[in-house]
């Protein structure tokens, strides 16, 4: 649907070039949701904004819907951008017209007569869940009602894109999960292809189906978001991971853990376990076969992309023989364990 090639913005700034962009190359499946994560200065809007040529990229090619973006006119450009609807962070409304008449602006500007704008508008309103507020101003709406005006308007010309340009980020929480939820509707009612960009891993987590991270101006990891979630590569990606998934080690047992076995020390495990997986009772099997004790630290089942996925950080306490047993039980199911150390038996106060 969207094929970026090799994409590269330089801006001349103040104090010299910038790279803003360098060698971006992505491929984005038709209906699909389409994540682009970085911190502030990686590139997102820059990148978003090539796409529908907002931003004329200083190299590489734009393709969408196999029509190359980058060859066109103003006058065609201006075209295919009808096929691509936007919004926005500050949601970017007219002040002085209603919300009927923000959402037929697109529509008004293509030349289509007032009546036939109202037929296309009203369903949209419906849409977005806006139809008692057709004659009021955006100064009577609130942060989430405007956004979906904005929505609504961006697809006022039927696009086949939605782009979104950190269209949460100025929300409350509970208002971002209801229009992430709207977003998600319209992505399967309408068969949109929704690429958005953010630097809330939050956002990813709620509704996308892929994600690329961008730092520097470089993709630097780019997958399924469950993929990506449970098993990241990149620093980065480790790092937007670790503010919506807790499987940290507490301080106060890291400041006591060592590397190598220590005599009569306690096994720390951190397990990972994904769909099916989850509904295995593994403790119970490992208190059953291994005369050990089983301290849980930490642990969470959550749900990605509605695959159960859970982390578990537990001290196993016995013997070394049968530590070590209980350990290889563990690396022998379907599951991630990882040996985060060993600590002193009573060095912290888990238990
Ligand atoms: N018009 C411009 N002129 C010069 N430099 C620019 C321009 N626009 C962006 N940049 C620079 O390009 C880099 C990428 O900016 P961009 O706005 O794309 O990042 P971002 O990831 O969207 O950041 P944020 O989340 O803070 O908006 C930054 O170093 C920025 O300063």
């Amino acid at each position: 649907m969207i094929t970026l090639t090799g994409l590269q913005k330089v801006y001349q700034g103040e104090s010299g070039i910038v790279t803003a962009l360098d060698n971006v190359s992505l491929a984005i499946e038709q209906g699909e949701i389409f994540g682009i994560i970085g911190k502030s200065g990686a590139g997102k809007s820059t990148l978003i904004r090539c796409i529908n040529l907002l931003e004329r990229p200083t190299a590489g090619r734009v393709i969408v819907d196999g029509q190359d973006m980058t060859a066109l006119s103003e006058r065609e450009l201006r075209e295919a951008r009808k096929s691509m609807g936007m919004i926005f962070q500050h949601f970017n409304l007219l002040s002085s017209r209603t919300v009927l008449e923000n959402v037929s602006f697109p529509l008004e500007i293509a030349g289509v007569s007032r009546n036939e704008r109202e037929k296309k508008v009203i369903p949209l309103l419906e849409l977005v869940g806006l139809a008692d507020k057709r004659d009021v101003y955006p100064a009577q709406l609130s942060g989430g009602q405007k956004q979906r005006v904005g929505i609504a308007r961006a697809l006022a010309s039927q696009p086949k894109v939605l782009l979104c340009d950190e269209a949460t980020s100025a929300l409350d929480p509970q208002t971002t999960e209801s229009i992430l939820a709207l977003l998600k509707d319209i992505n399967k009612k309408l068969r949109l292809t929704i690429i958005l960009i953010t630097h809330e891993m939050h956002v990813i987590k709620a509704i996308c189906d892929r994600v690329a991270v961008i730092e520097g101006g470089h993709l630097v990891e780019t997958g399924k978001v469950f993929d990506v979630f449970t098993n990241p590569q990149s620093l980065t990606a480790q790092d937007f991971i670790k503010t919506v998934v807790n499987n940290k080690v507490p301080e106060a047992l890291s400041a006591v853990l060592s590397k190598t076995p220590t005599a009569g020390g306690n096994l720390v495990v951190r397990l990972s376990f994904f769909g099916e997986a989850t509904n295995e009772p593994v403790i119970a099997g490992l208190i059953r076969k291994f005369a050990i004790d089983v301290n849980i630290i930490s642990g969470n089942i959550d749900h990605l992309q509605d695959i159960p996925y859970g982390t578990l950080l537990m001290e196993l306490s016995g013997n070394e023989k049968d530590t070590e047993a209980a350990l290889h039980y563990l690396q022998d199911l379907d599951l991630r364990t990882e040996v985060i150390g060993y600590v002193a038996r009573h060095a912290h106060a888990a238990s």
